[in-house]
């Protein structure tokens, strides 16, 4: 089980921001078994009276046989105080019920922003580092279970407060059973503690890792289900899902029958003590055990009332202990630090500008320490207002420092400078407003076709509609059932590649980028579409800087400069024609460029030449 300390830590990292609400529901939840133990108490003089007992021998006795009511008979003033007393208790119960709904709701709704916020903060590594159902089992499941737990932590609370009251009640009424109770309750406890939650907690631990395991495999299925059903792999995903849901229900079915255990444990204990109770006072009172029935009636709803709360405070400490890894969970998530993403926060923020170049100096990068540098002693330039491009085989590290401009990852050393500023000197967001970046695949997310042009940015319709038709998109748009507000998306309609990234063009021209990153913007289109959309980049980049990333040659013959990119350094650089009079790495990959895409236009043009 996990260290009382680490547990009672994370209850408090959990509470601390709620104290004021948690403090109003705890002080309800006491004046409610306060009020409960006095229904009770309200009882025995009930009894008595009724049956006419006179007993003298507790406390409770001498308390209310000193209370005088005049002419009125007690047997009458303690039922109308009892009625009283109940519709009271109800009342306060509504309450009790509405502010542990509300402390559940508010728990729960700052865990969930909490997660999300340290998400949001999150450097891409993170993203590209950490499988996406586990990234979507902290946010769903676990922060789910951390929501309720602590509803249970307060119940739990709750209950233990109620079964006080009643044994310090049973205490009054009779002393030896209630130190019998207390001695059969702490061999109870003892045996519990070490023999049932240990176990609980370590079931519960492993269904909590199927359940990761599930949720990373149903998410992998949809990501990747074209590749699936292409390869007709169907029946292999569908075995390992079966197989994390086969160990969700053997984990999930030990865990259930420990949890239920201590519930049917109370049971006999609790009806054990009645009935050897009912038992002893038969033989101690000789037979003459009429006089004690109002003790003994008193003491008997006393333990009906505590049944229900023991097993409730059981059953919860078991969900609790269930519910122990999935809090952990959230809170290492949330204590963890943003040591990677101090770079973003950390940084003097420099207003960004941008008058001449952007220079790559002496930069190495690797993604993770135990791989070799992916690229290594970089060193070229970038003129403002100039077309860059930057080509190589597959793997050179075309894309590496496409995410380095995009400040996805961070140069492991070496800088990347802008008029003789380093990067990471602005604001970052200064930065990427400045720059509009299209690759290969566009995200469009679940909303109108304008909602997806917009992308969060404060710009009204007529703007949308000019970028659209800038970008060749308004033709298409106004084609859709309801134009602009056409849904697409998940459950929307379904676009072309080339549709795709003239939405994604839209969306540039809005923001007006002095920088365009174009990483393989048009290798998964078509000629006609590729044709389509670079005409649409040229016309919208003619004043920009703009940096293309491609396979394709066709797209980057006629820019200003081409440096070729091999194994992470670049081996060649200059225009166009002068690469293919070195007859070099550039040339070679002209040469071969046919593989890379039989498609490109410019390239059948060199065929029949
Ligand atoms: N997220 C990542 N984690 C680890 N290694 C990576 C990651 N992304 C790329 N790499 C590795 O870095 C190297 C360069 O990849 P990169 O994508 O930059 O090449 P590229 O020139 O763009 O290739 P392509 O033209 O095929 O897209 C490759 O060896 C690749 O395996």
């Amino acid at each position: 089980m996990t260290s009382k300390n680490n547990s009672l830590q994370i209850l408090y990292f959990l509470f601390r921001p709620h104290r004021k609400l948690l403090g109003i529901y705890f002080v309800s939840l006491l004046v409610f078994s306060l009020l409960d133990v006095l229904r009770v108490f309200l009882i025995y003089p009930l009894i008595n009276y009724g049956l006419n007992i006179n007993q003298n021998s507790t406390l409770i006795d001498r308390i209310y046989q000193s209370v005088s009511f005049g002419n009125l008979h007690p047997f009458l003033v303690y039922a109308i105080v009892l009625s009283i007393i109940s519709i009271i208790i109800a009342g306060v119960e509504v309450s009790v019920s509405y502010l542990g709904s509300k402390t559940f709701a508010t728990v729960r709704d700052t865990t969930d922003r909490s997660v999300f916020n340290k998400l949001k903060n999150r450097p891409y590594e993170y993203f590209a580092s950490h499988k996406q159902g586990d990234i979507l089992y902290i946010g769903q499941q676990a922060v789910e279970q951390t929501g309720l737990a602590v509803f249970n932590v307060v119940g739990f609370l709750q209950n233990i407060l109620f079964c006080l009251f009643y044994l310090s009640f049973i205490f009054i009424l009779s002393f030896k059973i209630s130190t019998l109770m207390l001695i059969l309750g702490a061999i109870y406890v003892f045996f519990m503690k070490n023999i049932i939650f240990s176990r609980i907690y370590k079931h519960s631990l492993v269904l909590n890792r199927f359940a990761r395991a599930k949720s990373v495999i149903y998410n992998e299925f949809i990501s990747g289900i074209k590749t699936i059903f292409i390869t007709d792999s169907i029946d292999f995903w569908a075995g390992n899902y079966n197989k994390a849901v086969y160990n969700i229900r053997r984990s999930y079915v030990f865990a259930m029958i420990l949890q239920r255990l201590p519930g049917a444990a109370n049971n006999l204990l609790i009806f054990q003590i009645i009935a050897l109770g009912a038992a002893g006072l038969y033989y101690i009172t000789d037979g003459h055990f009429l006089p004690y029935i109002g003790i003994f009636g008193t003491l008997l709803l006393a333990l009906y009332r505590t049944i229900p709360a023991l097993n409730a405070c059981q059953s919860q400490f078991g969900t609790i202990v269930q519910q122990l890894p999935a809090i952990e969970a959230v809170y290492n998530f949330l204590q963890e630090n943003n040591s990677e993403s101090i770079y973003l926060n950390n940084v003097p923020k420099k207003e960004f500008r941008f008058q001449n170049s952007i220079i790559f100096k002496n930069a190495f990068f690797r993604y993770n320490d135990t791989q070799k540098y992916t690229i290594k002693n970089l060193s070229f330039t970038i003129k403002k207002s100039t077309k860059t491009a930057i080509v190589g085989n597959s793997g050179a590290g075309k894309t590496t420092i496409a995410n380095l401009l995009a400040l996805l990852y961070q140069p492991t050393s070496g800088e990347i400078i802008i008029d003789e500023t380093n990067l990471n000197e602005f604001k970052h967001s200064d930065y990427l407003k400045r720059l509009g970046y299209l690759g290969q695949e566009t995200f469009i997310y679940h909303d109108s076709i304008k909602e997806n042009i917009r992308f969060g940015l404060d710009c009204n319709d007529d703007e949308i509609i000019e970028a659209a038709k800038l970008a060749d998109a308004h033709e298409f748009i106004m084609s859709t059932s309801e134009g602009y507000e056409t849904i697409i998306g998940d459950q929307g309609i379904k676009l072309s590649g080339g549709q795709r990234q003239r939405i994604a063009i839209a969306r540039i021209i809005l923001r007006k980028p002095e920088i365009l990153l174009l990483d393989e913007a048009t290798s998964s289109l078509d000629n006609i579409a590729e044709q389509r959309v670079m005409e649409s980049i040229d016309r919208i980049s003619k004043d920009m800087t703009v940096i293309t990333i491609a396979h394709r040659l066709s797209t980057v013959k006629n820019a200003d400069v081409i440096y070729v990119l091999r194994e992470g350094e670049i081996v060649e650089s200059g225009k166009h024609d002068e690469l293919l009079e070195l007859k070099g790495e550039y040339y070679n990959l002209y040469n071969k460029a046919p593989i890379f895409s039989s498609s490109s236009p410019d390239l059948s043009t060199k065929v029949i030449c």
